[in-house]
């Protein structure tokens, strides 16, 4: 296995992050923005030239955080190396230049980024919207550092909040059906398989799997730990996606230009945008 060499600290000047307003004038919508935003400030104070292994999740606010690596220079980057959390991060690596590993060679990784679909107050997370969780949680398990970047709309109290397809569950496509009925008796009468667009059929996961979407009650996922434990426990599930006391901070842009931080040592801080610094 080839193992990165140290960097050189990269002279490149990196511009600072853009609030949402003025990303907007450049075509991006708030929401883009502001996912941005998260992405930006968060690679700008978790990934350092020591780095040299860096999980990359999935969905669309990861993107940006391979944006702002890049940033950082040919120099640190050519000496790091990339795991891909999912078919989607593996093109963003490999398309951008970057150095491809895999999570079988690196075990430990220094620092990983992914994005969430939801996030509450103790840093579980919701995550698998995009049917990556599998792959998104052996990574973040590998590595010392896990940092959650996502929009404004994502930062909640308490998971399923906002976001209300349910728990992502992957699981192997025979096991369907018995995993359904053991959801719906354990109290999510409205699990539903998740099925493709623009494909007849089902979802089928980067490891050839299903996805079961399960929405759970409120009581369920005010203890989403105990709620993952049980979930895990039905024959055929392969994972769940809530990912509890992972993660060491979370990032959201916010509409306004700003970066709400929260930490899981509890507290939490407010980066006011550059233009309400001035
Ligand atoms: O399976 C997908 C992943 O867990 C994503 O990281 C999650 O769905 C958030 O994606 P996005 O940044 O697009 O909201």
């Amino acid at each position: 296995m080839p193992l990165p060499s140290k960097p050189e600290v990269s002279t490149e000047t990196i511009r600072p992050p853009l609030a949402p307003q003025v990303i907007a004038g450049e075509g991006l919508n708030v929401i883009e923005a502001a996912k941005r935003l998260a992405a930006y400030t968060a690679v700008d104070r978790h990934v350092k030239p020591e780095h040299t292994v860096i999980g990359v999740g999935s969905g669309s606010t990861v993107p940006y955080v391979v944006e702002r690596i890049l940033e950082q220079g040919q120099e640190l980057n050519k000496n790091r190396v990339f795991i891909p959390t999912s078919f989607q991060s593996r093109e963003l690596i490999v398309n951008n230049g970057l150095n491809l590993g895999d999570v079988d060679q690196y075990p430990t990784i220094d620092v990983d980024f992914d994005g969430a679909d939801e996030v509450d107050n103790e840093l579980n997370c919701i995550k698998g919207g995009g049917a990556c969780h599998l792959r998104e949680k052996v990574v973040a398990e590998a590595a010392t550092t896990l940092i959650l970047v996502a929009d404004y709309r994502k930062n909640v109290s308490y998971l399923g909040t906002n976001f209300d397809p349910g728990v992502p569950i992957e699981v192997v496509p025979f096991a369907y059906a018995k995993v359904l009925k053991n959801l719906r008796a354990m109290g999510s009468p409205n699990a539903t398989l998740r099925m493709a667009v623009r494909k007849a059929g089902p979802v089928v996961t980067d490891n050839g799997n299903f996805v079961i979407d399960a929405p759970f009650a409120r009581k369920d996922m005010m203890d989403p730990f105990t709620l993952t434990h049980k979930i895990k426990m039905l024959t055929g599930v392969v994972e769940v996606g809530i990912f509890c006391h992972m993660a060491q901070a979370a990032y959201f842009g916010n509409a306004d230009g700003s970066v709400t931080i929260k930490r899981n040592d509890g507290t939490t801080e407010e980066v006011a945008s550059p233009s309400q610094q001035k």
